[in-house]
């Protein structure tokens, strides 16, 4: 028997391509709900749910995914820690995947960040992280830019709250401080998705890029990691497990 998958938020740009890629994978697509649809529902009647809404909705799906027992693979982005924390507190029931971004190519960022990250001393590589996104993305920075930022500071042993995050800087800042890892985002046109990590020291710069054309890559990968998912014991995961990489 196919897996039936749900989709939350299956009229968004997201969710139009999941429903497709759901059929490309040979899934079956168990149903999708909107913003003023009965998620309970969507959830009694699939076999994995994929949620790609908005960070109040995700907390709501990680307390239905636990309490129906469903597999939930969440792309959302911009949850607080409070709502973190509840994703976290259903991952001990269900497994869920819940990752920045579901490109083959940044999980790949993210492993190579810490590794860098791990070599490069933070008195004399000023870590940056700089996005770019389409005019219609609500939340700054990016799910993906607080990602590379968490595999930064993990490189250099510590949290992404332990090193600090600088963004938005404007007016007379001052000299930047040591240890802290900028942000700058930019929004306009249609950009899919463009993140840049730049280690920056007095002598040389390095610096890596991912660029999304097509968001396909998400959904593409978040029906992979449904499938997965369905087979594995309650847990958090993100894209390197699905990969293979954790
Ligand atoms: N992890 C990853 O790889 C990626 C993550 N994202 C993230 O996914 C999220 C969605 O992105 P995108 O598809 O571009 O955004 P859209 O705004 O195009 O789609 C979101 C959809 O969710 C719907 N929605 C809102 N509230 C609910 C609800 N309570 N129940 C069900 N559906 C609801 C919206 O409906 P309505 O229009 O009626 O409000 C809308 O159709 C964002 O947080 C984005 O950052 C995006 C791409 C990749
Ligand atoms: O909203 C988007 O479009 C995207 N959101 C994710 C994020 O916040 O990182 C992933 C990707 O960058 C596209």
């Amino acid at each position: 028997m196919t897996l039936r998958i749900g989709i939350a938020g299956i009229s968004g740009r997201m969710g139009r391509l999941l429903s497709e890629e759901v059929a490309a994978a040979g899934a079956t697509l168990a149903g999708g709900t909107g913003r003023n649809d009965d998620a309970e529902a969507l959830f009694a009647g699939s076999d994995a749910v994929i949620d790609f809404t908005n960070a109040a909705t995700a907390e709501a799906h990680a307390a239905l995914a636990a309490r129906h027992g469903r597999p939930l693979i969440l792309g959302s982005s911009g949850l607080s820690s409070t709502q973190e924390a509840a994703v976290a507190e259903a991952a001990r029931s269900v497994p869920v995947v819940y990752a920045a971004n579901f490109s083959p190519g940044v999980a790949l960022l993210f492993a190579m960040a810490e590794r860098m990250a791990a070599v490069l001393p933070p008195e004399q590589y000023d870590a940056e992280i700089v996005e770019m996104h389409h005019r219609q993305k609500v939340d700054a920075p990016s799910g993906t830019a607080i990602g590379l930022g968490r595999a930064v500071a993990r490189g250099r042993g510590r949290t992404l709250e332990e090193v600090g995050m600088e963004s938005g800087r404007d007016g007379h800042t001052g000299p930047r401080a040591t240890g802290p890892i900028g942000f700058a985002a930019l929004r306009g046109g249609q950009v899919v998705g463009e993140h840049t990590l730049l280690f920056a020291a007095g002598s040389e710069h390095i610096a890596l890029t991912h660029r999304s054309f097509d968001r396909r890559v998400y959904a593409t990968g978040a029906v992979r990691a449904a499938l997965w998912a369905a087979k594995q014991p309650p847990g958090l995961y993100d894209m390197k497990h699905v990969l293979g990489m954790g």
